[in-house]
């Protein structure tokens, strides 16, 4: 399989997955997310592959979320939002084996929930993560909020979106969102530690054993899609587009002129 926007490994029967796209802190657009449900689908189904590793390249960035500069208004590519990002959430669920978040850098916005949704999170304790959908004319309204209030508690999940605060690795893994942190130059021994213990294991009992932790949390599903048809009209609006046009302006947004009475 050729890829633009990733990198795909195999080793040991796992497979490593990583956004490619560095110059832009690792953001995804209408094409990664696409390419990263084939490389999902074809590690995901494959039986030889015991476990999946979810990451990006470089030190910066695991992800960044959106890609900002492919988005005014709707994203740049399929989807209800222009993106197919509802899709990989549900790949990185429905797919039977464990999923590894190898967060080395920044988990913010989208990455974060990338990172979330993930069976489990290993961080370098270089590692930042947070969310700035309200500081950017965005929000997750589905698994990046309410499935992080089961991951975290509700205090903490309402907390994370509300202040759109940056947290350190140690903080993450305080709050049940990170499952070890490791310094960071130990990072991809240790990510290869728990790959190698979950090679060993029976992949029907874990495949059994996910969907059973899936199961509670299924609904959430449903309230993602119909957030989802929300956030494509709220994009579409001045008040998003102010959030996005202040983060590439590198200024601080402007929300208040829709609530003084006169626009
Ligand atoms: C990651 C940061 C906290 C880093 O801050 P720092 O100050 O260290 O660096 P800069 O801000 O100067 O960034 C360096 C460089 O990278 C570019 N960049 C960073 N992130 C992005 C990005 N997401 N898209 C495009 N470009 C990005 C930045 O412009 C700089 O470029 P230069 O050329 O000027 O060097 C900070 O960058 C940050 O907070 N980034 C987050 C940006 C963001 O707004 N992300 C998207 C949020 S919305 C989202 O992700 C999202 C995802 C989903 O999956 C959804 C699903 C369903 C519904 C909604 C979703 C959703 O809203």
């Amino acid at each position: 399989m050729e890829f633009k926007d990733i990198l795909y490994e195999e080793l040991d029967s796992v497979a490593y997955i990583a956004i490619n796209r560095p110059e832009v802190m690792n953001a995804f657009r209408g094409q990664t997310v696409e390419e990263l449900l084939q490389a999902f689908m074809k590690a995901g189904w494959d039986k030889r592959i015991a476990a999946i590793v979810l990451t990006g390249t470089g030190d910066r960035a695991f992800c960044t979320g959106g890609d900002q500069s492919a988005h005014a208004g709707q994203y740049d590519g399929r989807g209800t939002i222009g993106i197919p990002v509802e899709e990989f959430h549900s790949a990185i669920r429905d797919v039977p084996k464990p999923v590894i978040a190898r967060v080395q850098g920044y988990a913010i916005g989208g990455g974060n929930v990338l990172a979330t949704l993930c069976d489990m999170t290993i961080a370098s304790e270089k590692a930042v993560f947070g969310q700035v959908g309200p500081k950017v004319g965005s929000v997750d309204p589905g698994w990046g909020t309410a499935y992080l209030s089961h991951v975290v508690g509700e205090k903490k999940a309402r907390e994370i979106w509300y202040m759109c605060r940056r947290y350190s690795a140690q903080e993450a893994l305080a709050m049940g969102l990170c499952n070890a942190v490791v310094p960071h130059d130990q990072l991809d021994a240790e990510v290869v530690r728990w790959c190698k213990e979950i090679v060993e294991k029976s992949p029907t009992a874990l495949a059994i054993a996910k969907r059973s932790f899936n199961a509670s949390t299924e609904h959430i599903r449903g309230i993602g899609s119909l957030g989802l048809q929300a956030l494509s009209l709220y994009y579409d609006t001045a008040e998003s587009k102010e959030g996005v046009s202040a983060f590439l302006e590198k200024r601080r947004p402007d929300f208040r002129q829709w609530t003084n009475g006169s626009k």
